[in-house]
């Protein structure tokens, strides 16, 4: 498993290494064991997988609060996609700045995004496929959103003429100044 840190500190891309032979590859998407030697103590209790048809499906930006607030490990099952985090821990010193990297089932990448920064994605291609192991389990009561467009945090969602696509929930979610975050930067 090779691991990166991405110019946003705390969010890493993670890629397996993948054995290949006549049939195919194969590939330990996660180790327990690999993470905790890297320092990583994350303990997953829920895997989400959601596949979204049209390319320039965008969902997100979204978030669980504290006292069920998610890590996520994100992957590609099919397809492409563009997925972002942003920081949104009060006090940090890149507060709203946010990440992309390109995850695809090509390249097996995996996007580690913890506790205290926005999530969501882009769909590049038709059928494509996310697949996401999640630190808490689901709480809707907690479950909250920023806009994907806010300017303030000026995501390049790589779109080109691609008109995005959105649940109702994301197309009415607020802005990050209408926002205060329940998560606090610790150093
Ligand atoms: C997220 C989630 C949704 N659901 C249900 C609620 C709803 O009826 C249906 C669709 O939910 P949503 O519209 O929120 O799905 P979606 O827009 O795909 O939401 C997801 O987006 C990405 C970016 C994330 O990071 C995830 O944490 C999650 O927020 O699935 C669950 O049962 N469990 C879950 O964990």
């Amino acid at each position: 498993m090779k691991i990166k840190e991405t110019k946003l500190p705390g969010i890493f891309v993670l890629t397996p290494h993948r054995f290949s032979d006549a049939r195919g590859f194969f590939s330990e998407s996660w180790s327990q064991r690999a993470a905790a030697e890297q320092g990583f103590d994350f303990k997953w209790v829920q895997d989400n997988h959601s596949m979204s048809r049209q390319p320039g499906t965008v969902r997100g930006l979204h978030f669980q609060s504290p006292p069920h607030a998610q890590a996520k490990l994100v992957r590609c099952g099919r397809g492409v996609l563009f997925d972002v985090a942003v920081d949104i821990r009060r006090g940090s010193p890149t507060y709203g700045q946010w990440v992309g990297e390109q995850l695809s089932f090509e390249n097996g990448k995996q996007l580690l995004i913890p506790a205290g920064f926005l999530h969501g994605f882009a769909t590049q291609a038709p059928n494509t496929e996310i697949i996401y192991k999640c630190s808490d389990y689901y709480a809707p009561d907690l479950d909250r959103g920023i806009r994907f467009d806010c300017l303030q945090i000026g995501i390049d969602w790589g779109l080109g003429n691609l008109e995005p696509i959105l649940s109702k929930k994301d197309a009415t979610a607020p802005s990050l100044a209408d926002f205060h975050s329940p998560f606090v930067y610790e150093e």
